[in-house]
């Protein structure tokens, strides 16, 4: 049996719910073995980032050798980068062993309103990193920043997805609808000249911490077994919707979601 294999290069959330945390819950739910390089060390917890300190890039670039040379990932995400030295390495690995199934969570603040990529870093991930990019996957507010434009309808939305695949380079962009405000939460996909859109009911909660984290490592893990990207994409918005509505009540700001609803539903089906 050939055992999946994703990669996610991204910082921490020692409070479990965000960041290379949640990826792993992710990978492992939707099993997949799951392997990681740690970008950046941050102290957080629900109610927000407190601080964060960037591991040396010399340091990223060997956990990622140690990774490629023994345990070769079959897909890889990437998520906080911070600073540019960090995107110029995570760019040359991609290119040197030709990873093809790459996603890129562009994470800019986290949803306490910390920022977690510094000013510069912006411009690189679009130059250096889109390019090389399978699925990106912003949210309003970073699609906003990447593409230039104001994104208030789901037209607007279609524009910047199209604007990140057509004029910037990726394969696919998947744009995420969670901070606008209709009846349904809708995420609208766009590849190969065409739009599909994702929808499920939106959740009132406040319970979203790592949400985006964890749509991408979904992504990831179902892109790392071999699926299309529409299909990876309609198993992470199944993963994400159930982790949201089902979510755990933890922690005393903006609890995480709940990794286990997933694979709970599809065995009371059974
Ligand atoms: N309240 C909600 N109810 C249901 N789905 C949501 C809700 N908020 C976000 N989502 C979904 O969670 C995923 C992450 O979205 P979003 O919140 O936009 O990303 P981020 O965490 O990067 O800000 C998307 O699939 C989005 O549609
Ligand atoms: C290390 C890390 N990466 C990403 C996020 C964004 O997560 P969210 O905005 O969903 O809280 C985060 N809070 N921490």
């Amino acid at each position: 049996m050939t055992i999946p294999i994703a990669l996610t290069i991204a910082g921490t959330d020692p409070s479990g719910g965000a960041g290379i945390q949640a990826d792993l819950k992710t990978f492992h739910e939707l099993r997949v073995f799951g392997t990681s390089a740690i970008t950046a060390v941050v102290s957080q917890n629900t109610c927000g980032v407190r601080s964060f300190v960037d591991i040396d890039p010399a340091l990223i670039e060997d956990q990622l050798q140690a990774v490629f040379e023994d345990v070769p990932p079959n897909a890889v995400k990437t998520g906080m980068l911070s600073i540019v030295p960090a995107i110029e390495i995570t760019a040359k690995i991609l290119k040197q062993h030709g990873v093809s199934r790459y996603v890129m969570d562009p994470v800019m603040v986290a949803k306490s309103g910390h920022s977690l990529l510094s000013k510069e870093a912006v411009q690189s991930l679009i130059t250096m990193l889109l390019p090389l990019t399978y699925v990106t996957t912003p949210n309003i507010p970073e699609a906003e920043i990447m593409s230039n434009m104001r994104i208030s309808s789901l037209d607007d939305m279609k524009k910047a997805a199209r604007y990140l695949v057509d004029d910037c380079g990726a394969f696919a962009c998947l744009l995420k609808g969670g901070h606008m405000s209709d009846e349904n939460a809708v995420d609208v996909l766009y590849s190969e000249g065409g739009f599909e859109t994702f929808s499920s009911p939106r959740i009132a909660t406040k319970h979203t911490h790592g949400t985006g984290c964890t749509l991408s490592a979904a992504i990831t893990a179902e892109l790392a077994k071999g699926k299309s990207v529409q299909s990876s994409v309609e198993t992470a918005k199944a993963y994400i919707s159930a982790a949201i509505e089902d979510s755990l009540q933890i922690g005393h700001g903006n609890g995480p979601t709940n990794h286990w609803a997933f694979n709970d539903r599809l065995s009371n089906r059974a």
